[in-house]
């Protein structure tokens, strides 16, 4: 389906709009001359209120209620496309249902990004209940992607965003040693919990501190991006929003700071949300944008790389809004650039 037209526009629904990534897509759709945001959900659970209500930020620039969400949806509303902010069991529940509707589907959930079914039980928590989908979707990491995006679309999580794009370009240039295991630090902003309340997330309690060890549902899903094992540390910073991933890996003996630098170059010369940083990337310098910024040293066989990106944006909204950008073939930074709304 080619819609590369405006009068024409896209039309489109967020569930699970009350969020904080689904807040942000209701921001980007809307700031997109090709797509048209027709429909904004939250869950079954409350009354309707206006996205600017919810997030006074948006007043005077979104107009557009969040409705419960309920089933009786499927049938009334038109749309070519629904994005999914929601936890994973509910977009894994939802997804089948709009997609028997012939409605595309972007999900920003863990929901199908795993190929192997056998993986949720053990990372999620729970047993995948439409394994048949894992096949189907299609994991849109953009910058490595180059399969048709189809109906079922994964977005990629933030952390294995950030850190895929960090290591992909020496890991595909063979530029690492084949038995390195790539060691991932990252710290996220707090808005990757989501806007509902918890203690640990609460403001008095948030410092800085690791979690998830060994066991972080995003560490199979690098895993499956790399092609190789990482041991991967999560931490939360006290800062709002962005992700800054610290990723080492072993290169191989002689590999050269020419090699290393043209591997970067080869992978993102034409990648309009990739930027080469000068210096440590700063979470504050991305946050609010599409864009990951990437930055490396070398010292010998050893190579550190560090990514920074806005978890709410390229770690989710942004990259799904990139995604349906290419999927509709309309142009890929459509409604990104010069600057997201914030
Ligand atoms: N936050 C982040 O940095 C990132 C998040 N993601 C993923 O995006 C998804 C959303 O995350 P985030 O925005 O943080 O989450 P939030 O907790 O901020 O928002 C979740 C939204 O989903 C709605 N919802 C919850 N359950 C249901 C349901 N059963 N049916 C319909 N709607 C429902 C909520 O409605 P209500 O407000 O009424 O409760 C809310 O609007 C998650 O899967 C997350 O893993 C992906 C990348 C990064
Ligand atoms: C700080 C924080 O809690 N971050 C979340 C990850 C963000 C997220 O929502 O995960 P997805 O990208 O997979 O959707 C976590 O560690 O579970």
């Amino acid at each position: 389906m080619s819609l590369n037209n405006q009068n024409v526009k896209i039309r489109s629904a967020v569930l699970g709009a009350a969020g904080y990534s689904g807040a942000e897509l209701c921001a980007l759709i809307t700031a997109n001359p090709f797509f048209e945001l027709c429909y904004a959900f939250a869950s079954g659970g409350r009354e309707a209120e206006p996205l600017a209500s919810l997030y006074p930020r948006f007043q005077q620039q979104i107009d557009i209620m969040v409705e419960p969400w309920s089933d009786a949806f499927l049938d009334s509303m038109t749309v070519d496309v629904a994005f999914l902010a929601l936890p994973h069991e509910a977009s894994e529940e939802i997804a089948p249902k709009l997609l028997a509707k012939g409605i595309k589907v972007f999900d920003l959930s863990g929901a199908f990004r795993l190929k192997q079914a056998a993986l949720y039980p053990q990372y999620y928590g729970y047993a995948h209940q439409h394994p048949e989908l894992l096949s189907q979707a299609v994991y849109s990491l953009m910058e490595w992607q180059t399969a048709p995006l189809g109906d079922l679309v994964s977005v990629p999580g933030c952390y294995p965003t950030a850190c895929s794009l960090a290591l992909l370009p020496v890991l595909k240039a063979g530029l690492v040693t084949d038995d390195c295991i790539p060691v991932i630090s990252a710290t996220s902003g707090v808005s990757g919990a989501g806007r509902k309340a918890s203690l640990s997330t609460s403001f008095c309690e948030v410092g800085l501190n690791a979690y998830g060890f060994f066991k972080h549902r995003h560490r199979p899903e690098i895993e499956q991006n790399l092609g190789r094992k990482v041991v991967f540390t999560p931490h939360l910073g006290n800062f709002k929003r962005g992700i800054l991933a610290t990723c080492v890996v072993n290169l191989k003996k002689g590999v050269t700071a020419q090699q290393v630098n043209d591997a970067f170059v080869a992978a993102y010369q034409h990648k309009p949300l990739i930027r080469f940083s000068q210096k440590s990337p700063n979470v504050a310098d991305v946050a609010g944008t599409p864009f990951c910024d990437l930055f490396w040293q070398q010292d010998g066989e050893q190579l550190v790389i560090m990514s920074a990106i806005d978890n709410l944006l390229k770690g989710a909204a942004a990259q799904a809004m990139q995604a349906a950008n290419v999927r509709f073939d309309v142009p890929e930074t459509a409604g990104l650039l010069p600057g997201a709304l914030v």
